[in-house]
């Protein structure tokens, strides 16, 4: 990083938000460059992470250095000013994926050992599974989450509504979650006192020990869980749900978390897929272990692992995961045309976007013959999924929510230092062998939390660290203050986690004055139903919330309000001082990758990117005292507002504006603003000529963004396009171009 300039780091990521950078970066580059601000890339892109991983395996012209180690370095420096685009947590699928296009590229990297039977197989896989998951967030999330929709946002949602699918009373959709074995269930929670080192150790029933993780350092005031989800409870729980979705006759779907739950939830989901097709794995049962199959990672390892069998044979397994159907319930769709079910991979339907889409849509989701069905939404932990069963049956009651009336429910959440769940993939395990497992201090042998686990079990510990603690109440009590709204903490006394958490929240209010502000606890299920209740009458409520709930709430109020979390406000103030700028609250959005693939058409809407820029330019401006900076934060506000005031955004129809189009509208009214003002002479004149050169030129320009649509588009790679070949359909108006070109002239 520059130390003269004041810089801010873009990063390039995976996707949609990638493609949209294409674009997106000149326009950036055009203004940034006129207050000598500095935009640096730093490309985290899952393919860029691979290839960082693995130099050893490359020529010297195609290592890439480890950009995600250094920008969490750069967490910890006062002066950081990053925006981070969505980016792809990625599934062994998509991983597979990707490493199969680089080495079609080139890149001479190993193959990926799906079951390792040697050392070297190991190392390779290990330095694999650094590039699994949620890999990127839980690295330069150094600080906790304050997401919420800005004003102008929720007012053009006001106006401009979008659609809602209608609720009745007579909905067959429910949530289905486990009542015993799951994490909530067993979970034992403390505070530690003092430093202390400990290890995740099993005693096995035959008296082996066994250690699984030999050292965790605790520093005084963490709040440790130790918890588990049985193995036979959850197969039980299976059996009975999909036998009563068949009985019944309702759809079922499977809802978990995956990517970010990297290590536990793909277990949780491959069983649901053994369960369901238990008859041909009793079957051919043995075969597949002789081939690997490992439908953790979907039906679709299966698939991809039967294809070196003789086609008779295939056929025969075919033909007997078709039989499974014919006692099973319809299964809920990702893609109907292609008879790709929810079971296919387990990165097609991440819980957090799932559920609200589906309580969007009127409780539906997508069946085989391609029209929309209720369900049972099977989400088999009962920790946090009882706040959908809670939201649905209010939508029963009440009806779908009114985007034109409802109220909004901003987010504080805690997720700083790798709190709670983030923490926990190196701390998760599939226990080998039933016994006990214990946290055991190293020096002294206490036995901190003890759990009686069988084997198949998933036993894990978690972390959450004081310091982020009393950094979430601050930034709860900050936002209540700032917003006038009442903040709800959302935390269950009954969950041995939150009780501890609970504790804290009392001990730490105190340090700040909250005289006249409305702050309460209330566990989650009551805590919604407050909320909604509010929601309804148009009043508006903070959530402050662990790592988990901040995921669920801050898609599913911004799917419901605003039809996408992709136009949030995202922030992440950083513990260390600076400042990392999320773009929106959703994800890379596939769908629109493939729609930009087959016709050219970008549906990707840069809002998000649009409001993290303003905040981050703020946010130079006031720590390097740079007026500059400022002008362009308040400008580009302004612009914002007036994008939306003007219905700019991208539509979702092939042929009319989409985000090159959006953003070309945003540099006009970026320009006008600057041209405008008259704080700063020079930023005046420099734009006046750029927002006449676009004004003059709007409709040349437009027809040139919008005609380079309806064809496919070859941006040369998914994981890691060419970038000429990118930026060429990227920006396909030579007019805008020449313009930008100019104005850095
Ligand atoms: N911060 C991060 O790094 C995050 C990363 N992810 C990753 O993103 C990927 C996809 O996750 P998924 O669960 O499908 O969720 P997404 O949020 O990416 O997509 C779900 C749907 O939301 C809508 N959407 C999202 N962003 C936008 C946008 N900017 N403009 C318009 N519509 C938008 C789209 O609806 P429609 O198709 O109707 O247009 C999209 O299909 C995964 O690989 C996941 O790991 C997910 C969440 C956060
Ligand atoms: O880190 C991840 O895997 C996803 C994060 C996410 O969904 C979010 O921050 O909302
Ligand atoms: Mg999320």
């Amino acid at each position: 990083m520059s130390a003269e300039k004041p810089t801010i780091i873009y990063t390039l990521t995976d996707e949609a938000p990638m493609l949209a950078t294409y674009a997106f970066l000149p326009v950036i580059r055009a203004f940034a460059d006129a207050a000598d601000i500095n935009v640096e890339t730093s490309d985290i892109s899952v393919a860029a992470r691979i290839l960082a991983e693995f130099p050893d395996y490359l020529t010297e012209e195609q290592r890439l250095p480890d950009n995600l180690g250094e920008l969490g370095k750069l967490t910890q420096r006062p002066e950081t000013n990053i925006i981070k685009l969505p980016n792809i947590s990625a599934s062994v699928p998509q991983l597979l994926a990707a490493i199969k296009e680089l080495k079609e590229k080139g890149y001479d990297l190993p193959d990926f050992p799906g079951s390792p039977k040697t050392d070297e197989e190991q190392e390779i896989r290990d330095r694999y599974t650094k590039c699994l998951g949620s890999a990127v967030n839980p690295v330069l999330r150094e600080g906790n989450s304050d997401r919420r929709a800005p004003k102008a946002v929720k007012e053009y949602a006001r106006k401009h509504p979008h659609s809602m699918g209608e609720w009745s009373m007579a909905s067959r959709t429910h949530v289905a979650h486990m009542t015993e074995g799951d994490f909530y269930h067993g979970e034992k929670s403390m505070t530690v006192e003092g430093d202390r080192e400990v290890k995740m150790e099993l005693i096995t029933d035959s008296g082996e020990t066994l250690v699984l993780k030999p050292k965790v350092t605790l520093t005084d005031g963490d709040v440790i869980d130790s918890m588990f989800m049985s193995k036979k409870a959850l197969v039980k729980f299976y059996e009975e749900q999909i036998e009563d979705a068949y009985k019944t006759g309702v759809m079922f779907s499977l809802h978990v978390k995956a990517t970010m739950m990297r290590v536990s939830h793909p277990i949780v989901f491959g069983h649901a897929v053994k369960v369901f097709y238990k008859d041909a794995f009793a079957k051919h049962g043995d075969l597949f272990d002789d081939l690997g199959v490992n439908v953790n990672n979907g039906l679709s390892d299966l698939y991809s692992k039967i294809e070196s069998l003789p086609s008779a044979q295939r056929e025969e397994i075919i033909d007997d995961l078709h039989k499974c159907h014919e006692h099973r319930p319809e299964l809920a769709m990702v893609d109907s045309a292609r008879g790709i079910s929810n079971f296919h991979s387990p990165s097609d339907v991440i819980v957090d976007a799932s559920m609200p889409a589906m309580i969007r849509a009127g409780g539906k989701m997508y069946g085989a013959d391609g029209r929309m069905k209720d369900t049972k939404a099977v989400n088999p932990e009962s920790t946090f999924s009882r706040i959908y069963q809670e939201m649905i049956n209010f939508c029963k009651t009440n009806g779908a929510f009114d985007p034109t009336t409802m109220g909004t429910v901003p987010n504080v959440g805690l997720m700083a230092q790798k709190a709670e769940e983030y923490g926990s993939h190196d701390k998760t395990f599939e226990v080998p062998q039933g016994g006990t497992a214990n946290i055991t201090d190293l020096e002294t042998g206490e036995v901190l939390l003890t759990q009686t686990v069988e084997e198949g079990d998933i036993w894990r510990l978690c972390i959450v660290k004081d310091a982020p603690i009393q950094d979430w109440v601050k930034l709860a009590v900050t936002r209540c203050r700032d917003s006038g709204m009442p903040v709800l903490f959302w935390l269950d006394p009954y969950r041995p986690h939150e009780n501890e958490l609970i504790k804290k929240v009392h001990k730490y209010l105190p340090d700040h004055d909250t005289e006249g502000l409305d702050i309460q606890i209330m566990s989650q299920v009551r805590a919604m139903r407050y909320t909604l209740e509010r929601v309804i009458r148009g009043l508006d409520t903070i959530s402050a919330t662990g790592n988990i709930l901040r995921d669920y709430l801050t898609d599913l109020f911004p799917i419901l309000e605003l039809g996408t979390s992709a136009k949030m406000l995202s922030i992440v103030p950083l513990m260390a001082g600076g400042g990392l700028y999320e773009t929106g609250a959703g994800g890379s959005a596939p769908k629109h990758v493939k729609q930009l693939l087959e016709e050219n058409h970008l549906r990707w809407d840069s809002l998000g990117e649009f409001l993290a820029l303003a905040v981050s330019l703020e946010d130079l401006g006031k720590k390097a005292d740079d007026k500059r900076a400022t002008i362009l934060a308040k400008t580009l506000d302004t612009a914002t507002g007036k994008l939306l005031e003007n219905d700019k955004g991208p539509s979702r129809t092939t042929g009319e504006l989409d985000n090159r189009g959006s953003q070309f509208y945003l540099a006009m009214y970026w320009a006008q603003e600057l041209a405008a003002q008259t704080e700063d002479e020079e930023l005046r004149d420099r734009f006046t000529t750029l927002a006449q050169a676009l004004a003059d030129n709007e409709d040349t320009i437009v027809k040139e963004l919008n005609g380079a649509q309806g064809e496919a588009a070859d941006i040369g790679g998914y994981y890691f396009p060419v970038p000429d070949k990118a930026a060429a359909v990227m920006r396909p108006s030579k007019t805008f171009n020449d313009a930008l070109s100019a104005a850095r002239d």
